[in-house]
């Protein structure tokens, strides 16, 4: 049988006495797009930073391709990428001048042309001599999800890809992404604070709360054992209560299992 892209069993973090991530296990298959949601301090970029291998976790195991990645990093990164609104190319190298320091490091054939084809999608062709710290926020987000994905990789984590984007860009960016995700059958992880959003690309999704799975499902799952019309209204509640009650599981108030 074939490992899962991803696949992260009885994970755990502590940072001191913090317990960021705790006893999580999921997986994610090919062509499948993982939504992690949660509020502030959830734990969600700590799971992405362990599955990237720049953290270590305390306990658990966090696996790509069926390989552990504290232990097969460098045979794995060709395979992965990860683009963060949040994360700022060098600023003094121009759009085009920092993909091509990305696509040596990943041994691009043609990197020239493929980068090409990369700011051509994100609709940021014109910005290819402009320093990249000069650029809004929105257009960074966009050449981070340039750089994200010039390894063509089979495994995308995607940290909040279209915060800073205006709404006509923003939508442009998710077709982008459900259009290569489609092409390549990408595996991938997806966090965002829009809920909307999250409802439109997410195949599943797992809502994190102080580190520990609250809620896993498609958006239709969730919101009819949560008993809330949106998401956004279950992450609320997700958000002030910590946990979610499963309530098509507890008994109705006349005695009658829901
Ligand atoms: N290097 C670190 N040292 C100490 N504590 C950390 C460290 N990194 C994360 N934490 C703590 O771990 C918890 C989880 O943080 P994490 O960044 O994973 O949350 P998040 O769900 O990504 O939040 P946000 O939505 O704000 O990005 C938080 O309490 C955070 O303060």
């Amino acid at each position: 049988m074939t490992s899962p892209p991803i696949a992260v069993e009885s994970l755990c973090k502590h940072f001191g006495n913090v317990q960021a991530v705790d006893d999580v296990s999921f997986s994610v298959k090919k062509g499948e797009i993982l939504g992690l949601l949660g509020p502030n301090g959830a734990g969600k970029t700590t799971i992405i930073h362990m599955l990237l291998g720049l953290v270590l976790p305390t306990s658990g195991s966090a696996r790509l391709f069926g390989e552990e990645v504290a232990f097969a990093r460098q045979k794995l990164l060709g395979r992965v990428n990860f683009s963060s609104a949040y994360v700022a190319l060098p600023s003094n190298l121009t759009v085009r001048e920092n993909l091509l320091v990305f696509a040596r490091m990943y041994s691009v054939r043609r990197p020239e042309r493929r980068i090409d084809e990369l700011l051509e999608r994100f609709e940021i062709g014109q910005l290819a001599h402009r320093v990249s710290g000069s650029l809004s926020s929105g257009q960074q987000a966009r050449l981070s999800l340039c750089k994200s994905l010039l390894n063509e990789p089979e495994i995308l984590f995607l940290d909040e890809p279209t915060s800073g984007l205006d709404p006509d860009i923003a939508d442009k960016v998710r077709r982008t992404l459900r259009e290569i995700q489609r092409e390549r059958g990408l595996a991938m992880i997806y966090t965002s604070h829009n809920m909307p959003e999250v409802e439109l690309m997410c195949d599943r999704i797992i809502f994190l709360s102080r580190g520990t799975i609250v809620m896993e499902g498609t958006t239709s799952e969730l919101l009819e054992r949560a008993q809330q019309a949106s998401l956004e209204e279950v992450f609320i509640k997700v958000a002030r209560d910590g946990q979610i009650r499963d309530v098509a599981s507890e008994p109705s108030p006349s005695g009658d299992q829901a």
